[in-house]
């Protein structure tokens, strides 16, 4: 499905939006719960990327597509490998085919488990045939992916003597690390994390629970941006969100300050104002952190006027595409001044924002929603709109709530 988004009339802004809960915190928390049966969950993420997860656990059949799913293919990597008596061929997309698996396959593999490539050495599909594990020591590369670790961490209470991983090089993404410990130690399960080590306790069972997931602040950032573009006095309200959040993308609303955007934390929901021009000067992050809103701050800026450096990008050519490269070339269609490296993307000033050009979203949610709301600035044609499904459902519905008008082409 192609679409023009248009915002005919003002630019003022005010509504109200529920977002779905955390796709990240879902994931984690499904294999959490196939483990530990005390869990129930409340606002689980209806994210596809949590639907395969859900269906991956659920099913009997020898082999589970994950689609385009990375945390479901990482996770489920580690809990089918500690499955006595399952065997299984996890597999995914055409994308998902070409994203790396080898450091965790490995670091399994050291730790005892049989895991054997399907196609191409090192990458899904794989075949795991679950075993039972009783080394307690892994060492892991820490600076490709953060899912490899926390697929570790999510098993290793339930190893006979608990797990120690040390972490080699540079540590990416760690928030992402912080949450699965935190819902770890939420569940009752004892961890330490200093240095380059990170421990977990073993821990056969937990008191019966229920764990409230807070929701999307990934998805929350396409309204940052666009009450970045609104006028002065836009606002709106998103819930169901907290001020002391397990996402790091929650470090939006320190951003995105730059842009005039406050953020005023309520009971359970937060509303996003805009109260000040953007200011001039060139936007400079390292977002090693938050990786997943690179895409969303870069189409921020061009649409501001504004240059900016964003660093700490290294993760991004292994995502749902090679987001360096699509936001490239995307922007540079719009008329943008842009260059990227490895790991790097550097922005200059422009004035001028090309009309009506269509957007290639690579089979990426990001591309899509993060492009969104540049409609607030131009007509613009966003193609096959419906991947935003793999993180946020009803992202369509909501931006026509906000004002966009949108047309099938
Ligand atoms: O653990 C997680 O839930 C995630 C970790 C990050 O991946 P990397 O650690 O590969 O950067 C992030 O980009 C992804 O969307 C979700
Ligand atoms: C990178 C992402 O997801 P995953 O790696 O889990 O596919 C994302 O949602 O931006």
């Amino acid at each position: 499905m192609d679409i023009l988004l248009n915002v005919v009339g003002n630019k003022k802004i005010n509504e109200k939006i529920t977002i779905s809960g955390s796709k990240s915190e879902s994931n984690r928390l499904l294999i959490l719960q196939n483990l530990f049966p005390e869990i129930s969950i409340e606002n689980l993420s209806d994210s596809d990327d949590s639907v395969h997860m859900q269906h991956a656990l659920s099913t009997d059949k020898e082999t589970v597509d994950i689609g385009h799913a990375g945390t479901a293919m990482r996770f489920l990597t580690s809990y089918f490998a500690v499955k006595e008596g399952r065997e299984v061929v996890l597999t995914g997309s055409d994308r998902m085919q070409n994203r790396p698996i080898e450091i965790l396959v490995n670091a399994l593999k050291d730790l005892g488990a049989t895991i054997s490539y399907e196609d191409k050495v090192g990458y899904p599909p794989i075949r795991i045939k679950g075993s039972k594990i009783t080394t307690d020591k892994v060492q892991i590369n820490g600076n490709v992916s953060s899912q490899y670790i926390s697929s570790l961490l999510l098993i290793a209470s339930k190893l006979e003597n608990g797990l120690e991983i040390e972490l080699l090089g540079k540590i990416t993404s760690v928030p992402y690390i912080k949450m699965t410990l935190s819902l770890l130690n939420q569940l009752g399960i004892e961890t330490n994390f200093e240095g380059n080590f990170i421990k977990v306790n073993p821990k056969k069972s937990i008191e019966k629970q229920l764990v409230v997931v807070e929701s999307d602040w990934s998805s929350a950032s396409y309204f940052y941006s666009i009450i970045a573009l609104s006028d002065i006095g836009s606002e709106i309200q998103l819930s169901a969100y907290k001020k002391e959040s397990l996402q790091g993308d929650s470090c939006l609303a320190e951003i995105y300050l730059h842009f005039g955007v406050e953020t005023i934390f309520g009971e359970n929901f937060i509303t996003l104002k805009k109260v000040k021009e953007t200011k001039k000067e060139t936007l400079e992050i390292d977002l090693k952190n938050a990786p997943d809103i690179a895409q969303t701050i870069a189409v921020t800026c061009f649409a501001e006027n504004i240059a900016c450096n964003l660093s700490g990008l290294h993760t991004l050519k292994i995502k749902e595409t090679d987001r360096l490269v699509a936001l490239n070339d995307e922007l540079t269609n719009l008329g943008a001044i842009i260059s990227v490296t490895d790991k790097s993307l550097h922005l200059e000033t422009s004035t001028t924002i090309n009309s009506n050009i269509s957007i290639k979203t690579y089979n990426d949610h990001r591309m899509a929603m993060a492009f969104a709301p540049l409609a607030l600035r131009v007509p613009i044609k966003i193609l096959d709109a419906e991947v935003v499904t793999k993180s946020y459902q009803k992202f369509w519905d909501d931006m026509q709530q906000i004002g966009i008008k949108i047309d099938k082409l």
